[in-house]
């Protein structure tokens, strides 16, 4: 692909990544990503960040149809992450900038990646702004937006806002341009982004969200380091309400009943306590661990406001695939939710307790769970789905509250 120019002199200058399968337990098959790197020719000509290291031919072949590698002055690195670190060295090795800007973090980021002494590093707390000429840049750290080193920057000659990670979205396209996708599709890799990277940070983009309200920044175009860009103030509208919507994680009227089974007992379970959720009128996701990645869950996790996990006891414990996705999912925080607990067993039984555990470590407003000794009779199915109505019951008063 070719450079694209969004700006009068500014570009984007990133690789797309058409094959990319995971990212950090962050299943994103048959999507893709991209890598964006921008970069502006001012009278200092200055890139954002770079991309992932096996992109380093490409990004060195888009970067010279735009400029002379060796005539960048500033790389400013609002993000280490190795996708978009990963050519740092080289660039400077093959620039010599006069400058690396980056956060206060960013520097302790280089140091623990790079450890070089003589790279010339500036850190650049909120607020602090350099001049690149007829532009200026000024910089908002956003710590833990996903990483402690994460910033901002925003060039207001321009209107616009480069955000790192923040408003990406795991998507190999070659649109460019939000306004040019299916707007379900983008709110889709949104949110599954969001769900399984961002949710954690909430209360920064937050603190974010309302920081860039009261600095009263005016935002034509926000250009993250993964998926398209927002061009125009309704997409740039669009980008920080999907934020502060995902944000909120208010409670939604739909749940999610995920489990594994060994002999299908479970499975019973599981399909009973669907009806009685549809019975109080929720919309449910039934997901079978074998059939579905953790990562596909997390995000219907984030989507739901009751999540109902199954596992039969297997070695005095739960299934593998259920206590990973619990791990995976405890580590992401979701907020609001509902949760209770089912299994069939043998003869000790402790599947449902150890899943309450998980369930309470997260705070949820627990249901009782519901245990059946082996193949569940009627009676059995009968108290599932009761358990079905009683979170939809349960659901029903949190949307009120
Ligand atoms: C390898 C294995 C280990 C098991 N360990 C236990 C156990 O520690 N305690 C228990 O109560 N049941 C245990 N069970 C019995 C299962 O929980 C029981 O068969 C249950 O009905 C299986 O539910 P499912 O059909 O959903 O797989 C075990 C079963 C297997 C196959």
């Amino acid at each position: 692909m070719r450079p694209i120019e969004i700006k009068k002199d500014i570009f984007w200058v990133g690789c797309v990544d058409w094959n990319e399968l995971n990212f950090h337990g962050y299943s994103i098959a048959r999507h893709g990503t991209t890598y964006n790197a921008y970069l502006v020719k001012d009278e200092k000509i200055t890139l954002f960040d770079t991309v992932k290291a096996e992109f380093r031919e490409e990004f060195l072949e888009m970067l010279s149809q735009v400029v002379n590698i060796e005539d960048i002055d500033y790389i400013v690195a609002n993000h280490l992450e190795p996708d978009h670190g990963g050519l740092l060295a080289d660039l400077v090795e093959l620039a010599k900038p006069e400058k690396v800007f980056c956060s206060p973090m960013g520097k302790r980021a280089i140091d623990a990646h790079f450890h070089q002494e003589n790279w010339p590093i500036e850190t650049k707390k909120t607020g602090d702004k350099i001049s690149l000429g007829k532009r200026t840049v000024e910089f908002v750290e956003t710590r833990m937006l996903h990483w402690p080193d994460s910033m901002l920057s925003y060039i207001p000659e321009d209107k616009l806002l480069i955000t790192n990670d923040a408003f990406g979205q795991n998507v190999a396209s070659t649109e460019r341009y939000a306004d040019e996708m299916d707007r379900n599709f983008l709110k889709r890799r949104m949110t599954e982004y969001y769900a399984n990277i961002v949710v954690p940070y909430s209360p920064v983009v937050e603190k974010t969200l309302k920081g860039v309200e009261e600095l009263d920044l005016d935002v034509d175009m926000i250009a993250p380091d993964h998926g398209v860009i927002f061009r125009g103030k309704e997409d740039v509208a669009f980008a920080m309400n999907s934020y502060a919507e995902f944000a909120s994680q208010k409670p939604k009227n739909r749940a999610v009943v995920v489990y594994d089974t060994m002999w299908h007992s479970t499975e019973k379970m599981a399909k009973a306590i669907v009806t009685g959720l549809v019975d109080e009128g929720v919309s449910v996701r039934l997901m079978h661990l074998k059939s579905y990645h953790h990562s596909e869950v997390m995000t219907e996790v984030f989507n739901a406001g009751a999540v109902i996990v199954g596992s039969p006891t297997h070695n005095n414990g739960i299934l593998p695939l259920v206590a990973d996705m619990l791990t995976y999912m405890k580590g992401l925080r979701p907020q609001n939710k509902i949760g209770a607990a089912f299994g069939s067993f043998g003869w000790s039984g402790e599947c449902v307790k150890a899943i309450t555990g998980w369930l309470e470590d997260m705070s949820f407003e627990i249901v009782d769970p519901v245990k059946t000794k082996h193949v569940p009779d009627a009676t059995a199915l009968e108290q599932c789905v009761e358990l079905g109505r009683a979170v939809g019951k349960a659901l029903k008063a949190k949307i009120d509250e």
